[in-house]
């Protein structure tokens, strides 16, 4: 089995008398779709606020394809193909769907400076065009082409959950952090969504590592599913394992599956 490309081992995180984690790892796999589930208040977030380097932690680290990136900057790390979305909406609500993606780009930089961009330099403008089809392409993947003028602000929340999911695409990430992505969609919109991070994962190699309450979507989906309670791993395994486990379904299965 190859090795983790995302990797956070012995991870803990105290705020004031809270210990949010403790000695918590989680790791995931080229390819691979790994599902993080537990009860409110286990630690999912905090662990993904760890992994994606908006938080650090108090102890443990956390490498990304055999670097250790535990002080790196949130965007040092998605310079180097990080990706996450947010249990909040995070888009543009005043751009079109097509340009929030494009504005997704713009990190990058445009050449040329605002020199460039004041005269509309040939330069300029054939990246703009290859973002513009860039866009459309991930639109097209994620079957949202035909939503591409609309504006984000406007959208029902499962499109706009989708459309946040298609700006983590803009720029191919190796690793795909997916906070609650199913929340608010309807069983066609999660239909939709299994097969676009399927397709990521199988086809481009992507590594997704997804926070999920809702559990039955979370097992169809991901060959792995670790459990967090109490801040700590309580068990880790495939869907079926993970049912199995008498300590997970005390602690959280018991009540949801
Ligand atoms: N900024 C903060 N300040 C103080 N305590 C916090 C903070 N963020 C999280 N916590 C606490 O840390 C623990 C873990 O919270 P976290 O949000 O990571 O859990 P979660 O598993 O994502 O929960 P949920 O499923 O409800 O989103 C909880 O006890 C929470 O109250």
């Amino acid at each position: 089995m190859s090795r983790y490309v995302l990797e956070a081992t012995g991870i803990g995180v105290r705020f004031g008398g809270i210990q949010a984690l403790r000695d918590a790892r989680i790791g995931v796999r080229p390819g691979e779709v790994c599902g993080l589930i537990g009860p409110n208040g286990a630690g999912k977030t905090t662990l993904f606020d760890v992994v994606s380097g908006i938080r650090r932690p108090d102890a443990g680290r956390v490498m990304l394809d055999g670097t250790d990136v535990t002080r790196r900057s949130p965007v040092w790390r998605a310079r180097h193909g990080m990706r996450r979305t947010f249990q909040r909406q995070q888009l543009f609500g005043q751009l079109t769907v097509a340009d929030n993606l494009v504005v997704a780009q713009e990190w990058r930089g445009g050449g040329g400076g605002l020199v460039a961009d004041v005269l509309g330099a040939p330069a300029r403008r054939r990246r703009e065009t290859a973002r513009r089809e860039r866009a459309a392409d991930v639109l097209r993947t994620c079957g949202l082409d035909a939503l591409a003028p609309e504006y984000a602000g406007a959208l029902p929340v499962g499109r706009a959950r989708m459309v946040e999911l298609a700006r983590a695409l803009a720029d191919p990430p190796r690793v795909l952090l997916l906070d609650e992505p199913a929340s608010g969609m309807t069983a066609d919109e999660r239909q939709q969504l299994s097969a676009v991070i399927r397709h990521l994962a199988d086809e481009q190699g992507c590594a997704v590592l997804l926070v999920e309450h809702n559990v039955a979507f979370v097992m169809e989906l991901c060959a792995r599913v670790v459990v967090l309670d109490l801040g700590t791993v309580l068990a880790e395994g495939t869907p079926a394992e993970v049912r199995a486990d008498a300590r997970v379904r005390e602690a959280y299965l018991g009540t949801t599956a």
